[in-house]
């Protein structure tokens, strides 16, 4: 008791001691006045002793962990590699102001030169130089490693002749963080928990839901299960595009083609041709026209009958959204443009009130600075209008105030970066954003091209219908699924499972493991491969691993499991058995660089090597021993237990990754 409250006050006066560093560090940076000779001289004595002061509460920290339980369950071992490397190198020398710490993942093809390499010397030898200090990059490793504090994770460090420091990861530890693994579960990585609005999917009402849709849709559910799983509170919007000016042309049409559709629904069907047929009207007939801009005004003052027309309009977009939704198991929630019509009306008051609203030619304008640089935000038009602009600054007024939300991740295509920086920085200037507590951010990605190379289409050039495009993935997987035989083996239910798993797993798959930044191209028959990094293999792969359970009649159920660790060790005594338990303790590490950059493609990668890693144990380890007439002699449990912490890393990547894992295929 009395040490943990010992531990707790340390750690409280070490957050303390960094605070005030950091104050410190900050003033020291903003002394320009070459002059103040003797404030600097006085901050930097002070910064000095306040460094030294972390250190030593910094090693009695340690000193206090390492009396404790020794590190059992799964953590980021790169991320713990950098802390305790950072503390020998800031001890070895103090006077050093943010001496860099570099550790690097050895490929799991050189593992006898370390799993992980500690390359700051090189770099520290070029510092203390310039210091007028010399030594050679052998010497500083030794020293460093000399003040490393003790780790249960690595088994051994040693000093390469460049000045390189290998670190050796323990046995011991990855057998009893895999064993936790096993028993507890996929580990909870703890983070700060934060509320999260994540903007994704948002289709337009009357239009197309198109390719790009289908990418913000893919890579923002996935964002939304990593966010869900490190424990955030996660709010899935779907900023759907329901308030736009087109209406007017729609509901002047609907009112046209439809009389009586107060009273009957009317089944609009193929809203596209809907569209296109209110829109030739609009651009042909002037008394048309007309009559569509006052139905807009109707619309937006909210007049019964003009709105019962919009939700016509919106119900039967919704309904083709929905079908997407949930054959890609996407859960979202609406809150369109519409939403905000009384808060944008209320935004561009507050906006006045602060003359920060510019009139420019009958338009409201928004400058993101004084100086107006670059282009500015159109607010309200010159015919009194909304914008995108409006709604997005009253729907990110809305997000922060009223939802509470302390960051907004935004998903479209790259090219709506100038729009959100827009945005931000106008909201920012008008107080309702505050960039040190509040965290907004644009995730762009790439647009989606053909095989061709050129922008997605169909043969005929018009967009294609996410409906038809799903349909041939499902007719593609089908074929594949023939091609390979399994219409023979598997049930006609088992067979469907894995049509549906294998088509929708490859079109997200093939999406996410590309870096989103860059373009990409959709290609049936590349996804469907196999062979490489697809979805078709990890599948595969996975239910060959749940096979071999199934196969050798071990029972692999939580509660069994727990009885097989009481008598086995997890197997690591092979180099692909630990190369296999290695590949597995990455996982926190991979979680930890997603979360930070939000790019899906390093956990798919991830998922690749896994799974390779995995076929390279299993073809070298038997996992069960036959004789020659196929009867099992002997089943090797500790490879087992290995096996099922593989499935069960894969099964986490897959939830995130919106993959169904097939248990036959
Ligand atoms: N808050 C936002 N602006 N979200 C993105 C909306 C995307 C827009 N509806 C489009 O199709 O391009």
């Amino acid at each position: 008791m009395s040490k943990e409250i010992n531990d707790k006050s340390s750690l409280a006066k070490l957050k303390e001691l960094e605070e005030k560093y950091e104050i410190l560090h900050q003033k020291l940076n903003s002394v320009q006045n070459v002059e103040d000779r003797n404030e600097i001289s006085k901050v930097k004595t002070e910064n000095l002793k306040l460094k030294q002061q972390l250190l030593i509460l910094n090693s009695a920290i340690d000193a206090e962990r390492s009396k404790q339980k020794p590190t059992t369950n799964m953590i980021p071992v790169l991320e713990h590699l950098r802390t305790i490397f950072d503390f020998a190198i800031s001890s070895s020398f103090p006077e050093l102001e943010n001496p860099p710490t570099t550790i690097t993942q050895v490929s799991p093809n050189l593992v006898k030169f370390g799993d992980y390499q500690c390359n700051s010397p090189l770099a520290l030898t070029k510092i203390l130089k310039g210091n007028g200090v010399k030594c050679n990059p052998k010497e500083i490793a030794e020293k460093v490693v000399s003040n490393l504090p003790k780790s249960d994770l690595i088994a051994s460090v040693n000093v390469a002749n460049a000045g390189f420091i290998n670190i050796f990861l323990s046995k011991t530890y990855a057998q009893t963080s895999i064993k936790d693994l096993l028993l507890n579960g996929i580990p909870n990585l703890s983070l700060e928990k934060h509320r999260i609005l994540v903007d994704f999917s948002s289709p337009n009402i009357a239009k197309q839901m198109h390719v790009g849709h289908l990418r913000s849709t893919i890579i923002g559910e996935s964002i939304c299960r990593l966010l869900e799983y490190l424990g955030h509170d996660v709010l899935r919007t779907n900023h759907i595009g329901d308030w736009g000016t087109q209406f007017g042309m729609l509901i002047a049409h609907i009112q046209d083609e439809f009389p009586n559709y107060k009273s009957v629904s009317p089944n609009i069907g193929d809203l596209q041709n809907f569209y296109k047929q209110s829109k030739k009207r609009f651009d042909e007939d002037q008394e048309f026209k007309v009559r569509a801009y006052e139905c807009v005004v109707k619309l937006q003052k909210g007049e019964p009958d003009y709105i019962k027309a919009w939700q016509l309009i919106c119900d039967e977009s919704r309904k083709e959204f929905n079908k997407i939704y949930d054959r890609l198991g996407v859960t979202i929630k609406e809150v369109g443009e519409s939403f905000y019509q009384s808060r944008m009306e209320d935004v561009v008051k507050f906006l006045e009130r602060q003359q920060l609203l510019e009139l420019d030619e009958g338009r409201k304008i928004m400058w993101t600075s004084e100086e107006k640089v670059g282009i500015p935000l159109t607010i309200v038009k010159s015919d009194g209008g909304f914008t995108y602009d409006t709604s997005d600054m009253a729907a990110i007024k809305y997000r922060l105030h009223e939802e509470k939300a302390s960051h907004i991740i935004y998903i479209t295509d790259g090219g709506q970066g100038g729009h959100f920086q827009l945005i931000f920085a106008c909201a920012e200037r008008a107080g309702i954003l505050n960039p040190k507590t509040q965290h907004v951010r644009h995730v762009p990605f790439g647009v989606v091209l053909g095989e061709d190379g050129k922008k997605f289409k169909t043969r005929s050039g018009e967009t294609v219908k996410l409906l038809d495009l799903l349909d041939e993935g499902l007719s593609r997987s089908m074929l594949k699924l023939i091609e390979k035989g399994r219409d023979k083996v598997l049930t006609k239910e088992e067979l469907e499972k894995a049509q549906n798993a294998v088509a929708y797993g490859c079109i997200k798959y093939a999406d996410l493991s590309h870096n989103r930044i860059n373009e990409y191209m959709f290609s049936f028959d590349k996804m469907l491969d196999d062979k490489g990094n697809t979805a078709v293999y990890l599948l595969y792969t996975y239910a060959r691993i749940k096979a071999i359970a199934r196969n050798c009649n071990v029972d692999v159920s939580k509660p069994n499991i727990g009885n097989l660790l009481k008598s086995e060790q997890i197997s690591l005594e092979h180099e692909k058995e630990f190369k296999l338990a290695k590949a597995i303790l990455k996982f926190p590490d991979v979680i930890f660089k997603v979360y930070t950059d939000l790019l899906l493609h390093f956990l798919c990668e991830y998922c690749y090597e896994l799974c390779v890693t995995f076929t390279e144990f299993y073809d070298n380890c038997y996992c069960i021993e036959k004789n020659s007439e196929g009867k099992i002699i002997k089943v090797n449990n500790g490879r087992i237990l290995l096996c099922e912490s593989t499935i069960l890393i894969l099964e986490k990547c897959f939830h995130i990754l919106g993959l169904n894992p097939l248990e036959k295929i």
